[in-house]
């Protein structure tokens, strides 16, 4: 069946990509929080749900789980470049034309693995299988423990009940 390696991979440069957005809004009047752009990307993956033969709710709270991790990253570095200032980042990326385009793409491939890993989210192996996974992506990645921990948060919900 097929890992969830892909799945993981996507959700660690997810978080990753949380680097350029905060880079994209710090110093400017563009807040963190953005539950405009959070909804259009729900109702967005809950539309798509049916037709991949996934449960909306289901799907739903998946991306719910990686807004959150992004937006864990987000402050957290807002803390790092505040107390140190030299580690701000040197460009300001733009948010709409760089970085939401790129997420959108990740989104994507996101929702078509949560339908390729349907059978393996529902087995009673999904929680070893995918910490396992989620550790060798890390090394792989070599993330720090702020993308770390927002890794292991973003994937939570991806091991289904039923
Ligand atoms: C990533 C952003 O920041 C936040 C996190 C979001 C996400 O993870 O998709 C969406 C909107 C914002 O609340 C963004 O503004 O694009």
């Amino acid at each position: 069946s097929p890992g969830f390696w892909e799945l993981t991979d996507l959700a660690a440069r997810r978080v990753q990509i949380a680097d350029k957005v905060a880079a994209a809004k710090f110093g400017t009047p563009s807040p963190i929080d953005d539950p405009v752009r959070e909804h259009r990307i729900l109702d967005s993956v809950a539309a798509k749900a049916p037709g991949l033969g996934l449960d909306a709710d289901d799907v739903m709270r998946f991306f719910r789980d990686q807004i959150e991790a992004n937006k864990v990253v987000q402050r957290g570095l807002y803390a790092r470049w505040t107390e140190h200032p030299g580690t701000r980042p040197p460009e300001r990326p733009d948010l709409a034309t760089e970085v939401r385009p790129v997420i959108d793409r990740l989104n994507a491939g996101l929702l078509t693995e949560l339908a390729v890993t349907l059978d393996a989210r529902t087995r009673r192996s999904c929680d070893v299988r995918l910490a396992v996974t989620v550790r060798l992506v890390d090394a792989r990645r070599g993330l720090d423990r702020l993308h770390s921990g927002a890794l292991s948060e973003s994937v939570r919900s991806a091991c289904r009940r039923a």
